[in-house]
Order: structure tokens, then sequence, then C-alpha cells
């Protein structure tokens, strides 16, 4: 939610944010695999070039640009051409937590290709039951979820700047992709997110009864659950953690403009 950053960024904080949106996350993933795969709304049949997903998602953000979402420096809309300017000001500025420059980092684009071509697959069953309206506004709840998620690697990778400025500034010098990568990965911390995320689909998948004996039965095999648990890690294995990482390498390039 907006101000979540906290006002003195620490690795552990920025964890926890991380951690807290994975719910999110998780949640949305569940409410749109209520809805079949409905692969006609990611077409470009509706206005074209556009998808019914790209319009819905569009008219949304121009809402959101008027009401000065973007003004919060956790919000990265998906399309950030031609959108109009607040028609309010903020009460306070904003805190400036990120370094300018590395700040406009951004991979939009990149989510919106992975999620439209390779995600929604993944999660959803096969068909069309035709109700796209609710199905795109279920696309732009996750989506937005996602965004903020991976977008969120600036702040990890100020924090990580910020706590080893001499390991990191002679691998951004040297424009060292491999080994920025290489300092800035925790692969415990990337097992655990997974196993976290798989155990969130679990339990926020399963039918809470009032019934014990049911809620017993709920328990134990597959296929009874909303989403596949091993599924959601996979989502976060495949591509929420490397795109997170990808903002991250992206972010410190930048950071010494
Ligand atoms: C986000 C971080 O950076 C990397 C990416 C992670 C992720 O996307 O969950 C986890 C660990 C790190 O490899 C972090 O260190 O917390």
């Amino acid at each position: 939610a907006a101000g979540d950053v906290p006002r003195a960024l620490t690795l552990d904080s920025v964890r926890e944010s991380l951690i807290r949106q994975e719910d999110s996350i998780v949640f949305s993933l569940l409410e749109r695999a209520m809805h079949r795969r409905n692969s006609a709304a990611y077409d470009s049949s509706f206005l074209p070039p556009a998808s019914l997903a790209e319009f819905f998602v569009r008219q949304s953000e121009i809402i959101s640009a008027k009401a000065g979402r973007y003004l919060n420096p956790e919000e990265v809309p998906f399309f950030p051409d031609y959108l109009p300017e607040p028609l309010v000001h903020p009460h306070s500025p904003p805190q400036v937590l990120l370094h300018p420059a590395s700040a406009t980092v951004n991979v939009s684009k990149e989510i919106w290709r992975i999620y439209t071509r390779e995600m929604v697959a993944l999660f959803t069953e096969e068909g069309d039951d035709g109700d796209h309206g609710s199905t795109v506004a279920s696309d732009l709840v996750l989506l937005q979820a996602l965004s903020r998620r991976i977008h969120y690697g600036r702040f990890v990778a100020e924090v990580k700047f910020r706590d080893a400025p001499d390991d990191y500034i002679p691998l951004i010098k040297s424009k060292d992709r491999v080994g920025l990568m290489e300092l800035l990965t925790f692969a415990d911390v990337e097992e655990s997110v997974k196993r976290r995320v798989e155990k969130k689909a679990m339990l926020f998948g399963q039918n809470v009864t009032l019934d014990d004996k049911a809620g017993r039965n709920n328990t134990g095999g597959r296929g009874k659950y909303k989403v596949d648990p091993e599924v959601a890690a996979r989502i976060y294995g495949e591509w929420v953690i490397p795109l997170t990482k990808l903002v991250q390498v992206e972010y410190l390039l930048r950071r010494l403009h």
C-alpha cells in the first residue's frame, strides 16, 4: 500500500515489505484463477492493436495519474506515455529514497509480455467463460501487485548499495552485470521466499469450513487448491525473483550517474 516504504531503509525492512506483498500476489493469483484462461482478452482484437486487457489497464492508469497515484515512487504504471498530469498536489513532498538517475528503471514491458504470453496459461484452466470484463479487472490487480513487487527491487538495490558501496562501486564502474548479480544474490533467501509462497498458496487456497472433519479432509491430496501451490512457487522462481534481480542490476548500473 502507499507509504509502505519505511522512512529509514534497511535490508530487513524492505524484506518485510516483500513478504507482505506476497500475500497480495498470492491472493490476486487465486482471484484470477477463478476465471478460465479467456485468451481473447489478450489478443489485439478489442481496439486494434490494443487488447481488452491493455485498454482496461490504460484507462485505469489515466484515472490513477489524475488522482496523483504516480507521485508515489512505489507506483509504476505499465503505460507511462501520454499519462495526464495529476489534478491534485501532494500534501507533503514525497520522500526521496531512490537515487534519481536509477529511480527510472522500468521493466513493465517485460512484465506485461511474460504475464500475457506465459504466466496466465500456467495458473488458469484452459477455455473461455465469456466473462472478460471481470477477468481483466483481476488481471489489473494482479499485474499491479507483481509490478510493485518487482520494482521494489529498486529499494532493495539502494539499501544494498548504501550498506556496501565499496563492494558495488568497482563492479558498477566496470559495468560487470554478472558480478553485480552475484553480489546481490542470496540463494537461501530466495529459497525461503519460494517455500513461503507455496505455503501461502496452500493456506489461502483452502476452503475454510466450520466443520472440523471437513477441515481435516481438506488437507492433503492434489487438485483441491485453486492454484497449485507449486505453480505459485514456480511463478516466483521463474519470473518474479529474476525480474526483481534484473531491476536491482539495472538500478545499480545507474547508481553513479
Ligand atoms: C530481493 C532480494 O534480492 C534477491 C532477490 C530475492 C527475491 O526477489 O526474493 C531474494 C534474494 C536475493 O537473491 C533480497 O536480497 O531480499
